[in-house]
């Protein structure tokens, strides 16, 4: 027998096997998937999180009238010129709530305050702190611009006009502005129900006697947590050893309970890789070989009408492939767009000489100085890194010679979500 060479590089992107470029699994990915949850009505203050499912008008224009910016004194411009002017007061003010009834003639100025309705014969403010007033007559000095310090009728939004297409996500701002728009309640989508799986004879729950083969069980709670401040319903599905025919039946039940699945742990092809042989049974799996570090595996599959995400079960692997693949795919399945992370560019406090055909990210954080410095293993069960770092440094799929103070693109856990 002739072995091969060595390479002892488990990276190494092996000759005959098809590797996929992230950007087309991605786009392969985003393209088999659409929407899958209910629309319900909810009051527009129950929805921050939620995906819209139609899009949204406004009722009324913000403002609703002309009103003024501030508290002052309010005239027709027309009456006013440079240099010092002295206007008569007309008797009462215009306050917001509770505006002025009547009109104020020509040459004439009336107190008014902030959000007040322009009474009729207003349409220029003049700040109270630029006045000086005996009660009866508010002398200032000119020119002031036609319409100081006034706000029109429908200068932000019109009524009528749509403010958001159907997909988009609710966030804080988005309550604040439904609500001025006189919009009450909104069709949104019902938030996706994911189970977590974690498979393998080896694992452990935190907390229970472990034997020297057994590791505790470190990806469901992470990735329960992520879901969690993904704003979507956790399934905790627990934990399966390798055995094929309890993993089937503990698909089964995530199928009754759960729009979709995140497993981790046998997504490879190894003697003991179960959850990609079972779900290569169902004829769906798409079991890609990603030109990606840390995360190479990742089946996808349908059961019985369920996607399932097979993660690699090294924790740093599961977490990269989660945020990269099953984020963005999860926001489909709820109604919305793909989305992609905003990240920026940072210089580098590292040296790296990075191999091309594959897309690579690394633990990173900025130092004092804004630079993005990184872990010191790229070992995807060193899961330590993952808590030291505060977001990832994403080097693209060529080849790479990073010194420091090169620009590098740095992906904060904030701009996944986390
Ligand atoms: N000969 C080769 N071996 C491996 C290769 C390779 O190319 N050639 N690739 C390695 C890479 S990369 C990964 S990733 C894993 C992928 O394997 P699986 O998805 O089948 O995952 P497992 O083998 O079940 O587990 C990998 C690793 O992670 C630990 N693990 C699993 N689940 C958990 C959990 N819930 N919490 C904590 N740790 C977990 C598990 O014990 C293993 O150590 O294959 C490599 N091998
Ligand atoms: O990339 Mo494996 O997918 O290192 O953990």
């Amino acid at each position: 027998m002739r072995p091969p060479p060595l390479r002892n590089d488990c990276f190494a992107l092996p000759a005959g096997v098809d590797w996929t470029p992230v950007d087309d699994a991605m786009a392969q990915l985003r393209d088999g998937l659409h929407a899958v949850t209910g629309v319900i009505r909810l009051p527009v203050d129950e929805a921050a999180g939620r995906v819209l499912a139609e899009p949204v008008a406004a009722l009324r224009s913000n403002p609703p009238m002309p009103n003024s910016a501030v508290d002052g004194y309010g005239f027709a411009h027309a009456a006013t010129g440079s240099g010092p002017q002295q206007l008569p007061l007309v008797e009462g003010r215009a306050a917001a709530g509770v505006p002025f009834e009547g009109g104020v003639p020509l040459g004439q100025a009336i107190r008014i305050l902030t959000g007040a309705i322009l009474p009729e014969g207003v349409d220029t403010v003049v700040l109270e702190e630029d006045v000086t007033t005996d009660g009866a007559n508010v002398a200032f000095h000119g020119p002031l611009r036609a319409g100081s310090n006034t706000r029109k009728a429908g200068e932000d939004v019109v009524a009528g006009a749509q403010v958001f297409d159907a997909g988009h996500r609710l966030g804080a701002p988005d309550l604040a502005l439904l609500s001025a728009l006189g919009v009450a309640e909104v069709s949104v989508r019902e938030p996706l129900r994911v189970g977590v799986l974690s498979t393998g004879d080896e694992l452990v729950a935190a907390g229970q006697p472990a034997g020297p083969g057994q590791i505790f069980d470190a990806n469901r709670p992470m990735l329960l947590a992520m879901l969690r401040r993904w704003g979507v319903v956790a399934v905790d599905m627990g934990h399966v050893g390798d055995d094929r025919a309890a993993l089937a039946e503990r698909l089964d039940d995530a199928r009754d309970r759960c729009d979709a699945l995140l497993t981790s742990g046998g997504a490879s092809a190894g003697d003991e890789d179960h959850v990609s042989a079972l779900l290569a049974e169902t004829g769906s799996l798409r079991n890609w070989r990603i030109a990606l570090k840390p995360g190479r595996p990742l089946a996808l599959a349908l059961w019985q009408g369920m996607p399932v995400f097979g993660l690699p079960g090294n924790p740093v692997a599961a977490f990269v492939c989660t945020l990269l693949f099953a984020r963005p795919a999860f926001a489909v399945l709820e109604g919305a767009e793909w989305s992609a992370p905003q990240g920026f560019t940072v210089p580098a406090a590292f040296k790296k000489n990075k191999k091309p055909g594959r897309r690579e990210y690394l633990r990173a954080r900025l130092d004092a100085e804004g630079r993005a410095e990184v872990f010191v293993s790229e070992g995807s069960g060193r899961i330590s890194g993952l808590s030291w770092a505060t977001g990832l440094v994403e080097l693209e799929d060529g080849a790479r010679d990073v010194r420091p103070g090169d620009p590098v693109r740095f992906l904060p856990y904030a701009s996944f979500g986390l």
